[in-house]
């Protein structure tokens, strides 16, 4: 077996590994190395290849070109029962857990061999370890009823309890996490160094990479184009020109608060009542405006209604009581009649809810984006080609080409096909849930001034966001979402940020 020469001590070490998807080289020649007590962070704007070289790591694939070591020799990874075998674990941004079972079932499914197992003693040790690195989750919750942070913790828990884990990947962890669930997230990182893991860490957060890092490489165009230690002094101005390149990060311009703007009601709930998918109340007594023109944002802990109450807004799911009305007309039931009302609709989780898996960017973008031109009894695909060659909206998300198919997409890349066809209508009202998730930061911000200028141009806007800083840079108006309560509006300008997440918590009464 080759042995690898360079100095040790390393858990795993990559010398010129590339990964060819046909003609497209998606990593070259990348070399890395994860130290033990160590967090390696990897940024890189959407489609650079962090995902790529993470699930060569991973041994999801097997690299075309180049070699892995651990323990000074070189090793196969392919397929991931090998990267576990040699105590690798990954934590993915679509959790891989089975809905059905409790927390203690799918961890035991990942980590013991037969059903035979000792209950008892694996709940001691989901308790022991998710208490010792803060990692709160119920051993006998349904994992239908764990919200994003806790299905999260349900993974690292696992991963920790898979025999032999000292390395741990971890893609976009933060991307579903709220602000406060990030702190303890940063928290359990320096708890996982402390004990020696090695880390690798997927982020778009320049501030999570200069609290946590202790390396950090700059992926662009499949290479990486910068490596620094954290005692070489780690920027976040030059980490941003490593990840861009020749292109610049503009600012986010809103023009202030127009008084003379069209302010009539684009679409209103009033006396709402939504219960959830078991039914449970999640939202009572709503009332809503959405005016033409205006950016409302919505704030609140994640799992406090804002995916059904976005289901409302796009026909996806029934008031149980209380009216909708769009433009003065009562609304029922039903996407196709929201479409036709000019709505268009974002939803929270694109990769899972908007990808039809074989079908091209061009076949999602007639789902919902450009109007059909029929062609006998067919589709102009030649119509619907051109006009996303000359859409505005494209360029300027730097959208791939029509013909890709979209399951080939990165995480980032489907979120900007989503994005293209919601804005590419033009639409009269638009409801957004977390606009940037999973965008670098260059892209975020063009989808920032996107959005306030659809609203400048006339689009009411229902922005869901878990940043509070992207709510009150883009919002007109501000809600909170709290104790199965919409309340509020409130003007940024007389509010801040504190008033907003102490509502986030304690609801009207705050
Ligand atoms: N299975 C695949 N088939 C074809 N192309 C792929 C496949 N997976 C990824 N790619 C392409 O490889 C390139 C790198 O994708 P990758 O997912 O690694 O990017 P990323 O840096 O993780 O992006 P993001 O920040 O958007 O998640 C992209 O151009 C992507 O479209």
């Amino acid at each position: 077996m080759a042995k690898d020469n360079g100095p040790i001590p390393y858990l795993l070490r990559t010398n010129g590994l590339t990964k060819r998807f046909g003609s497209l080289i998606a990593n070259r020649s990348i070399d890395l190395e994860v130290s033990p007590g160590s967090i390696h962070a990897i940024l890189g704007e959407n489609g650079a290849g962090k995902s790529t070289l993470m699930k060569m790591l991973y041994g999801v694939y097997e690299p075309d070109e180049g070699d892995i070591f651990m323990d000074g020799e070189r090793v196969a990874l392919h397929p991931p029962t090998k990267a576990r075998a040699r105590g690798i674990g990954m934590v993915f941004q679509d959790f891989r857990v089975v809905p059905a079972l409790t927390v203690l079932d799918n961890i035991a499914l990942a980590v013991e061999s037969g059903w035979r197992f000792n209950r008892k003693k694996l709940r001691q040790r989901i308790v022991d370890t998710s208490t010792k690195y803060g990692l709160a989750v119920d051993p006998d919750a349904y994992v239908w009823q764990l919200d994003l942070g806790q299905r999260q913790r349900l993974e690292i828990v696992k991963v920790l309890l898979a025999p032999g884990t000292r390395i741990i990947i971890f893609d976009e962890p933060t991307s579903v996490l709220v602000p406060q669930e990030v702190e303890s997230f940063l928290k359990m990182l320096d708890l996982l160094r402390k004990d020696g893991y090695g880390i690798l860490l997927i982020t778009h957060k320049i501030n999570e990479v200069l609290a946590c890092a202790d390396q950090v490489s700059v992926l662009r165009s499949g290479q990486i184009t910068y490596t620094a230690a954290r005692e070489d002094g780690l920027e976040g101005d030059t980490l941003i020109s490593a990840m861009m390149g020749d292109k610049s990060l503009k600012p986010v311009m809103k023009p202030g608060a127009d008084t003379a703007r069209d302010t009539e009601a684009a679409l209103q709930i009033s006396g709402g009542k939504i219960v959830g998918d078991h039914g449970e109340s999640v939202l009572t007594d709503l009332q809503l405006t959405l005016p033409k023109g205006q950016i409302v944002g919505v704030a609140g802990i994640s799992g406090s209604g804002q995916r059904e109450l976005a289901e409302v807004l796009f026909g996806l799911r029934k008031l149980t009581a209380g009216t909708l009305t769009i433009g003065g007309t009562e609304m029922k039931e039903g996407t196709k009649a929201f479409m036709e009302a000019g709505v268009s609709f974002v939803s929270e989780d694109p990769i899972k809810e908007s990808v039809i898996p074989g079908f091209s960017i061009m076949e999602h973008m007639v789902l919902d984006g450009i109007p059909l031109k029929p062609k006998g009894a067919g589709i102009d695909w030649k119509h619907i080609r051109s006009e996303l060659d000359s859409s505005v909206e494209a360029e300027a998300l730097a959208l791939a080409d029509g013909s890709r198919r979209a399951d080939t997409l990165s995480g980032g890349n489907v979120q900007r096909m989503v994005l293209t066809r919601a804005l590419i209508r033009k639409p009269e009202i638009l409801i957004i849930s977390y606009p940037s998730r999973g965008l670098d930061i260059g892209t975020t911000r063009t989808i920032q001034q996107h959005l306030i200028e659809l609203a400048e141009q006339g689009t009411a806007i229902l922005l869901f966001s878990e940043d509070l800083d992207e709510l009150f840079k883009l919002s007109d108006q501000l809600v909170v979402l709290s104790g199965k309560r919409l309340i509020g509006p409130y003007l940024p300008s007389e509010t801040d940020a504190a008033q907003i997440g102490y509502r986030m918590l304690k609801g009207e009464s705050a």
